[in-house]
């Protein structure tokens, strides 16, 4: 890069902000990275409202201070690690999102998105990890009117989904699976979206060990049938539903 170029992306770095709910180094808790030490960014905001979200902070009640994209490299180039996950909320709603994935590529971070998929933004990653939401997971009408009117028009934009894959080193595709009337709109969506099935993770709907157990005693042998992988949420296993974990 030009000299110039490079002390106005500076500039930009600078002044370009996100804002942010938390940040922590963990080990990756959910599919095909299961295990690997990641730096987490968490923004916050999101364009859906999920009735069981497990991180209400960045989304029903977002919280948080701006930060510049320079001070997230900078906290990431002091840790250590070389994996990131940018997640939310939803990533994908600032378009800042952008230059901080940029900047980290060029400097060799291997960059994981977790996104609900609904946000068509070209945004480069080495896996693009998306959740798209079920019907069922629409909040309450008489409770969020609104929400779950926006909810319902928002979830499910297979084109963009694709765009994201199609942008993307990788990608996986990740169902959070509430009960058995999930199963159904789980295989439209693969068969719509056209991904092989090995790209295809099942996580149970739960925030603690008890709802993970329940839920793999009859989800677990029908992700196996289906040829899908299983996403056990072993971030729960290893530290209990505490935040920044
Ligand atoms: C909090 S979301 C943030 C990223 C993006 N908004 C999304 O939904 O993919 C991170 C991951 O947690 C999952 N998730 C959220 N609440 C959950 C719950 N109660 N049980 C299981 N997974 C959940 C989401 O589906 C997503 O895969
Ligand atoms: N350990 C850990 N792994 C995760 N994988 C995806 C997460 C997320 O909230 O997006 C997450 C998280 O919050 N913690
Ligand atoms: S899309 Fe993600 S962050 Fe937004 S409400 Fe649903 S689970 Fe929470
Ligand atoms: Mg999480």
């Amino acid at each position: 890069m030009q000299a110039s170029t490079e002390s106005t992306r500076g500039t930009l770095a600078e002044t370009s902000s996100l804002r942010i709910s938390e940040t922590f180094v963990s080990r990756q808790g959910e599919g095909e990275l299961t295990g690997t030490n990641s730096f987490f960014v968490r923004t916050s905001g999101c364009n859906l409202r999920c009735w069981f979200c497990d991180t209400p902070y960045a989304s029903w009640r977002p919280e948080g201070d701006q930060m510049s994209i320079a001070s997230l490299v900078e906290s990431i180039s002091d840790s250590d690690v070389r994996h990131v996950v940018l997640t939310g909320g939803e990533p994908l709603l600032p378009k800042e999102s952008v230059l901080l994935c940029e900047m980290l590529r060029e400097r060799g971070y291997h960059i994981t998105i977790e996104t609900a998929g609904t946000i068509d933004r070209q945004i480069a990653c080495d896996l693009m990890s998306i959740s798209p939401k079920f019907r069922t997971s629409t909040p309450d009408a008489d409770q969020h009117p609104r929400w779950s009117e926006l909810h319902e028009q928002r979830r499910m934009p297979i084109g963009t989904m694709q765009r994201l894959m199609e942008q993307s080193v990788d990608y996986q595709v990740k169902f959070v699976v509430d009960g058995e009337r999930d199963l159904q709109e789980l295989q439209e969506i693969v068969s719509q979206l056209d991904v092989p099935a090995d790209k295809v993770w099942v996580m149970p709907q739960g925030i603690s060990n008890e709802e993970l157990d329940q839920a793999a005693t009859w989800l677990r042998p029908w992700t196996a049938e289906h040829g899908f992988q299983y996403c056990d949420r072993m971030q729960i296993r290893w530290y209990g539903n505490r935040r920044g974990t």
